[in-house]
């Protein structure tokens, strides 16, 4: 299939790239760069050795999307295309708004006009807000608290809205746990513009020494050790989940909606001890007070993916820690 990827430039969609191309698919990338570089487009050529042709714009744009599923036949959709920093979204509700629901927009308006039905979209685990019970089916009930999710949970109510609208139209929308790791090539990773929001990337500036220590964020929630418990999916296991989802949107009928996840949740203690073993040095941490909005635990339950889409994931947080390891030092300044 020809398959366009937008936002493919970024974190999750260079990685995506590389198991679809390794799978015998021909993939385009558009991306804005709001949050990316051009160069991951050129390593994923170089870990491919294909030809991934990048066409630089806006989702937004419907002429930019339009010329783009023609120009390249395009059979199918990859949109990850987003903005993602769930603070940034509490500051700025009104740019994430307009950005991840109009990309949205644009992009379906498009492909139903130029006949392009088959879609994948990148939700996250965020849409079940705080959990009443883990591990968290797809059928937990939805909820979010701040901008950013509301952006997901709309962007999926659009789209069942869409999917009922015409038999025509097979969505996937995939629920995505936390991605960590990196390519084991080491010339793709996460790349994070400023100081890093997530855990494993901030890791990885302390143990480069790049940041003197990291706060663990509250070490009174109700869980085994006290800190906040996630289930962590190396980018790699998540990539092949978008190959997976694609290969059963031919049989598929209407929306569907799948947790990708370990299925494991581990604390942030669990986390810096695996690091500590992967790069072979400390990680100097303190405990400050808890982050506004943080949940204790989260973690799915994978069996829908599994058994629908054949998919588990394979990697340990051992592997997504010397693999984030060996981005970070063959890479100390990301892309740039
Ligand atoms: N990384 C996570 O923890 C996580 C978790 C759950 C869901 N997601 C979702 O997965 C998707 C990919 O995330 P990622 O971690 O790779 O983020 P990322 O920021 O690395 O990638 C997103 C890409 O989209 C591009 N982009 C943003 N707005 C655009 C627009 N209007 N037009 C064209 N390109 C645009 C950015 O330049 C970037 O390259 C996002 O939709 C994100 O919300 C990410
Ligand atoms: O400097 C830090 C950063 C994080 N944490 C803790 O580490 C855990 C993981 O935090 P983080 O990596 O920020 O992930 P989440 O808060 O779980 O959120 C991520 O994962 C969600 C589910 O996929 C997505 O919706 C969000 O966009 C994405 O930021 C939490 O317990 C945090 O309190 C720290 O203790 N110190």
């Amino acid at each position: 299939m020809r398959i366009l990827l937008t936002g493919g430039a970024g974190y999750i969609g260079s990685h995506t790239a590389v198991e679809l191309v390794g799978r015998g698919h021909q993939v385009v990338v558009l991306d804005n760069l709001v949050n990316s570089s051009v160069e991951a487009v050129r390593r994923v050529e170089k870990i491919t050795g294909a030809q991934i042709p990048f066409v630089e714009g806006d989702c937004t744009e419907h002429r930019v999307v339009e010329r783009v599923l023609v120009d390249h036949g395009i059979d199918a959709v990859v949109h990850f295309a987003g903005l993602k920093a769930v603070g940034e979204s509490v500051s700025q509700p009104l740019r994430y708004y307009r950005n991840n629901l109009d990309a949205l927009l644009t992009l379906a308006e498009t492909m139903g006009r130029v006949g392009v039905r088959d879609l994948v979209f990148s939700s996250s685990a965020t849409v079940y807000g705080d959990p009443e019970t883990v591990p968290i089916t797809e059928g937990s009930a939805l909820r979010v608290t701040n901008p950013y999710g509301a952006t997901k949970l709309f962007g999926e109510r659009i789209l069942e809205d869409l999917a009922a609208s015409s038999p025509d139209w097979r969505i996937t929308v995939l629920r995505y746990f936390n991605p960590v790791g990196a390519h084991p090539s080491g010339l793709i990773g996460e790349d994070p513009n400023d100081i890093p929001n997530n855990l494993f990337p901030y890791i990885s500036k302390v143990a480069a020494g790049r940041l003197s220590e990291l706060t663990v964020f509250g070490d009174d929630y109700d869980t085994p050790d006290g800190t906040g418990v996630r289930d962590y999916l190396h980018v790699v296991d998540l990539a092949r989940g978008h190959v997976a989802a694609l290969d059963h949107l031919g049989s598929q009928k209407g929306l569907r909606a799948f947790n990708l996840g370990t299925g494991r949740g581990t604390s942030v203690l669990e986390a810096v001890r695996a690091f500590e073993q992967a790069c072979g040095r400390p990680i100097p941490f303190r405990v400050g007070p808890r982050r506004d909005g943080d949940i204790a635990t989260c973690f799915a339950d994978p069996g829908q993916a599994n058994r629908e889409l054949g998919w588990r994931a394979e990697h340990t947080v051992a592997q997504a820690c010397a693999d984030a390891w060996r981005w970070q030092s063959a890479n100390p300044d990301g892309y740039r």
